[in-house]
């Protein structure tokens, strides 16, 4: 692995001769992987479900649900497990920002820069799958990434929208409690796993991340609410794109950063850049080295808003054409009594969201999530089904999967040489002597639907799902 001169040059010029030793190093040496445990789920099953899989893992001191790969971190993206969403891959310092943003469930947050979805999906589970999380991407490539992930990890608080973050105040005016700025960065701190920036690094391509960074930033403040609250993160080590960007910030908006206090070990920021003495409120801001603690480097601040800002340009937004109805509306109330008593999903359950139909799918999500325009998401909630041609919903895989520990009537359970079959979207020729959609379930887990037939099972596991690997033990 090497490292350009442009890199080089900056880190010695900024940095110190030590600190470049001790830089390269690290990019030379292999990551570690870690993983964070779904809370959805019981984490002790998890963990000695990924044993039998021969994977063996050490709990991260002072963060319960993140696990370091000791060994089988080749299985870890292949196994069932994984695909059922029992945990998720991530470093060990990315677990930190959504840790310092700490949502809860009566907080409107949003994520602004999302995919692919890391930490949304991290935020999602720590606002307990309730209440209104939006993501946001620019990209239409990665948010295809975000979509996959926040379903695989049985989501159903969220929205997405796709969109450059620094316009969105034109449609949240001092709207949310928290938000994440988990910038676009020049990405000296994950060089170890992405040697390709050694490519491109140059300072002209570290002053545009710095404009665009602070215009997200603006964005953020201006759409947070007097006392919520915003963490900035980047997984950079640049001084450009962390501190100077806060002192830029610090002098024009009204914001505060709050002290933090880091899980892993960590570093005061810089309050001096040259001779230019920075805002001394910026050493509250934390640096995590990266060969300190074995994983990325990472930049994380936090910050409240203190007063209202100047009212955003409100963007007129298209009549929404998308409605959100209760399960009691008489568009779904008939749709939802059925299905209930088919699968005999408890009622309760069911009107704890809201659903949308969008022609023939059904979409569900958290009866709390709310935004004052839903013209602009690209997605909200989860797939509950489509409407078949009779009137009913066709159940969705994904949707029976979060519907797990409700379902009672209408299972097939497979063994493993039937799974196999299953996970692949093929048929089961085998007579089970039952027809309709079923909802089929491996040892204690829920994996899909499929729809049974004299001539066999055929499988609905999702498409997107069939191309990944998966090894079952
Ligand atoms: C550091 S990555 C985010 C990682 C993500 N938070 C996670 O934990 O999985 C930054 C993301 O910002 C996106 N991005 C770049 N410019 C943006 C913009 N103007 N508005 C919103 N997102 C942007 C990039 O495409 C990239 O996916």
């Amino acid at each position: 692995m090497t490292l350009s001169q442009n890199i080089s040059d900056y880190i010695l010029r900024n940095f110190g001769r030590e600190y470049l030793e001790n830089y390269l190093t690290y990019i030379q040496s292999s990551s570690n992987t870690y993983i964070r445990l779904s809370p959805f789920f019981n984490s002790d099953e998890t963990i000695q479900s990924l044993k039998n899989y021969g994977v063996q893992l050490k709990q991260v001191e002072n963060i319960h649900f993140a696990y370091q790969v000791i060994e089988g971190s080749h299985l870890i993206g292949k196994t069932l497990d994984f695909i059922l969403g029992k945990y998720y891959i991530q470093s060990l310092s990315s677990m930190i920002p959504a840790m310092i943003l700490n949502p809860s469930s009566n907080d409107k947050t949003i994520d602004l820069c999302a995919a692919p979805g890391s930490k949304t999906t991290q935020l999602a589970e720590m606002m307990n799958n309730k209440g209104t999380l939006i993501a946001n991407e620019i990209s239409p490539e990665r948010v295809k990434s975000l979509v996959f992930n926040v379903d695989k990890m049985n989501l159903v608080n969220f929205g997405i929208i796709q969109g450059k973050g620094e316009l969105l105040n034109q449609i949240y005016d001092n709207y949310f409690d928290k938000i994440l700025v988990d910038a676009p960065c020049s990405a000296l701190g994950i060089l170890q796993k992405k040697n390709e920036v050694s490519n491109w690094w140059n300072e002209n391509r570290l002053n545009s991340f710095t404009e665009l960074q602070t215009r997200l930033l603006v964005s953020a403040i201006k759409m947070c609410k007097v006392g919520g609250e915003i963490v900035y993160s980047t997984c950079t080590l640049s001084i450009e794109e962390n501190e100077l960007v806060l002192n830029k910030i610090l002098k024009k908006y009204p914001v505060e950063i709050i002290e933090i206090k880091l899980p892993i070990k960590s570093h005061n920021a810089f309050t001096q850049y040259e001779n230019e003495k920075l805002d001394s409120s910026i050493q509250k801001a934390k640096r995590i080295i990266p060969w300190e603690i074995n994983s990325e480097g990472f930049f994380i601040c936090k910050l409240r808003k203190i007063e209202k800002t100047e009212k955003s340009e409100i963007k007129r937004l298209n009549k929404d054409n998308i409605q959100l109805v209760d399960p009691k509306s008489s568009k779904i109330k008939d749709k939802l009594k059925i299905l209930s008593e088919y699968f005999g999903i408890d009622e309760v359950i069911l009107s704890k969201y809201k659903y949308l139909i969008k022609t023939n799918d059904i979409y569900f999500v958290e009866k709390n999530f709310e935004s004052p325009s839903l013209s602009n998401f690209m997605r909200i909630g989860s797939k509950l089904g489509s409407i078949e041609k009779r009137g009913y919903i066709q159940l969705h895989s994904l949707a029976a999967q979060i519907f797990r520990n409700s379902i009672t009537n209408n299972i097939i359970e497979l063994d493993i040489e039937q799974l196999k079959i299953y996970l692949k979207g093929g048929t089961i020729k085998k007579d089970f002597s039952t027809t309709g959609q079923k909802v089929i379930k491996f040892r204690n887990d829920i994996i899909g639907t499929a729809v049974a037939s004299k001539d066999g099972l055929k499988s609905q596991f999702p498409r997107e799902y069939r191309t990944q690997e998966i090894i079952v033990k």
